[in-house]
Parts: C-alpha cells; structure tokens; sequence
C-alpha cells in the first residue's frame, strides 16, 4: 500500500490523522473521455475516438469499483474490443503488482511489475494514489481515465456503433433519478463500507455504519415494489450497488464491521443481489476467492493473522424470486 509523490514510489497507509479517524477518498486524476468520434467528453481532452482493438483496461478482481468496468465490458459486448489485464490479489508495500498467476495477469503493454509504472508512463511526475481500474489508450500511450464512474458511461454508449448493442443503462429519461440514486448510494453504501472499515476512531466507525445502514434499509423498502432500483429495468444505478452488495456478506460485515445485518437478513436485497448475479454474463466478472485474499491478506492493520475467513456459505445461483415484480 502506498502512492507515488512526483513519480516517486512512497509505501504509506492512508492517513487518517488529519481527518480525526475518517477515511477520505482522493478524487481520480486522469478524466478523459472515449466518444464515438473522438470529440471531447465532458471533462479532459478530445482525441480519444472508440477504435477496436485501441484500449486496453486494467483492473482487479477484488475491486467493486473496477468490478462495475468488468460489468459494463461485457454487458456492452465490448470483450472482444478492449484487452483486459487482472493484478495480483494483494496490496502490499509496491501497492498493486503484476504476478501472471492464480487468476491474475502479466502486463502486456509495458512489462511492469507494479501498477504504478503504468501510472509513470502516463505522466513520470504523477503525485497521487495509484488506482484500479485504468483505461489505457494503445495508440496514443496516454491513459484515458481511472475513474470508474466515467469509465461505465463511455462503455455504455461510445462503441455503439461498432458492437451493435444498443442496451442503455443510463436513459435520458431516468438520469435526474440514477443520478441522485448514485450520489446516495456511493456515500453511503460504496464508499461508505470503506469509511466503516477504514476508520481509526469509534466515532468515525459508528457514524458511517449507521448511515450504511439506513441506507440499507430504504433500499429494502424500495426494492419491495420495485423489480431494480428505478422500477421496471435494470440501470447503471444497479450495477453500481451490485459490486458492494456481492463483496458484502463475504468481506465487508467481518472485515470493516459492518455487522449490524447481513444482505442474507434482506428479503429484497438479498433475492435482488441473486438475481444481478444471474444476468447472463455477469457471474464470470465475479472472483470470490480474489475478493476474499484482496482484503482480509492485504490490509494487515486491520487483519494481522492474514486468516482468510472459509464462509459464508451462500447460493448466489439459487432461484431469486424476483419475477413476481414487473420488468420492462
Ligand atoms: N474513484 C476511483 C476509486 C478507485 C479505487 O479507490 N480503487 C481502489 C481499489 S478498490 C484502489 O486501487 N486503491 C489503491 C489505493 O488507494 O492506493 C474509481 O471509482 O475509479
């Protein structure tokens, strides 16, 4: 675990001092966007035009924020467009590493051994955090972003044209609602298991986990009469809490504490989780046993035995029951 400080490698924790035991999330620094034409997005510069062949993603399994990008690459057809490479389970002193083992890969564009070298081609003098997932332009050798966020709303529409698939799970007609559905969500539910488990104070702790879980349970209560979160059809806004819900029960109720109910305690919740995990597809972007090695082996102040916990025993392919609500 650490960041680089002008383009050099500095192997340090989260600082927490600052914040009185709260866990702050940097903004990402690369904002670029990937348009059909290669006009400028809304935020970054213009020269990035949707190409087969032209991307490539880095990402990591155990990550629920470069999860969604795995998401969104194959419910958008894009596998066979954008070149994936997977880093080793574990964050230790060089921060996320290339192993070519157990699931994960090498990296093929470059060589290195760690993810901040990628971070060092794109700019030798970065200063900052060194995260998954990033979006890397081949032919330009500039990275296009490391915001997931943006990543999943140019998958969505930008390669349209060259995949045929004109699934949107972003509409125009849902936008004012998926947007604060997000804004709410990502505090508290995304970002907001982190701020538990990341937490150095009891106050910090129990603020966040309470918020998490009135969260939680408004969102049972929506999912009662609603089939996904906006009603009828499934959207980015789902997606986006899918990669915490499936982390939840194995990793985030033991490691950040997250404990006051489990997603298994959620009738709607939990029957909703089960069936995201059946959409065709979206179980192979799913690996368990590098979710589970990621947080509880690599976070060692938290979990210094290493001891990587055997259950929950818990049947994600199970019927889901779900069909009783209407979908558009
Ligand atoms: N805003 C970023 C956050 C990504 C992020 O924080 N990824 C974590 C892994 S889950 C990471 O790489 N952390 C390394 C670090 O903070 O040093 C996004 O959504 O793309």
């Amino acid at each position: 675990m650490g960041m680089l400080v002008d383009g050099v490698w500095h192997d340090v924790w989260y600082d927490t001092k600052a914040t009185k035991g709260h866990f702050k999330r940097s903004a990402s620094q690369f904002r670029n966007w990937i348009t059909p034409d290669g006009a400028p997005g809304p935020s970054g510069e213009g020269g990035f035009a949707a190409e087969a062949d032209r991307y490539h993603l880095y990402v990591s399994y155990a990550c629920p924020w470069a999860h969604r990008t795995l998401i969104f690459r194959t419910l958008k057809k894009l596998e066979g467009l954008i070149t994936v490479s997977v880093v080793d389970p574990l964050m230790l002193s060089k921060g996320w590493e290339f192993k070519g083992e157990n699931g994960g890969t090498l990296d093929p564009l470059f060589g290195a051994s760690a993810l901040y070298e990628v971070y060092l081609k794109a700019d030798p003098h970065y200063s900052g955090r060194v995260t998954v997932p990033v979006l890397w332009d081949k032919k330009q050798n500039r990275m296009v972003s490391n915001e997931s966020a943006e990543i999943i709303r140019m998958f969505n529409s930008a390669f349209d044209d060259l995949t045929g698939s004109t699934d949107d799970f972003y509409p125009e007609i849902l936008r004012a609602e998926i947007d604060a559905l997000n804004d709410r969500i990502y505090d508290t539910v995304n970002n907001g298991v982190y701020k538990a488990g990341f937490a150095t104070t009891q106050e910090a702790y129990e603020g966040s986990v309470t918020t998490l879980f009135e969260t939680l349970d408004s969102l049972e209560d929506r999912l009662q009469k609603n089939r996904y979160l906006t009603g009828g059809r499934i959207t980015e806004a789902d997606w986006r809490l899918f990669t915490t819900l499936v982390r939840f029960d194995p990793v985030y109720v033991g490691h950040f504490k997250c404990n006051i109910r489990r997603i298994a305690d959620y009738p709607n919740l939990y029957g909703y989780l089960r069936e995201l995990y059946q959409v065709p597809g979206v179980a192979a972007t799913l690996n368990m046993r590098h979710i589970k090695e990621h947080y509880y082996r690599s976070h060692t102040m938290i979990n210094p035995t290493g001891i990587v916990p055997v259950g929950p025993a818990i049947d994600l392919s199970a019927p889901h029951g779900r069909e009783k609500l209407k979908a558009a």
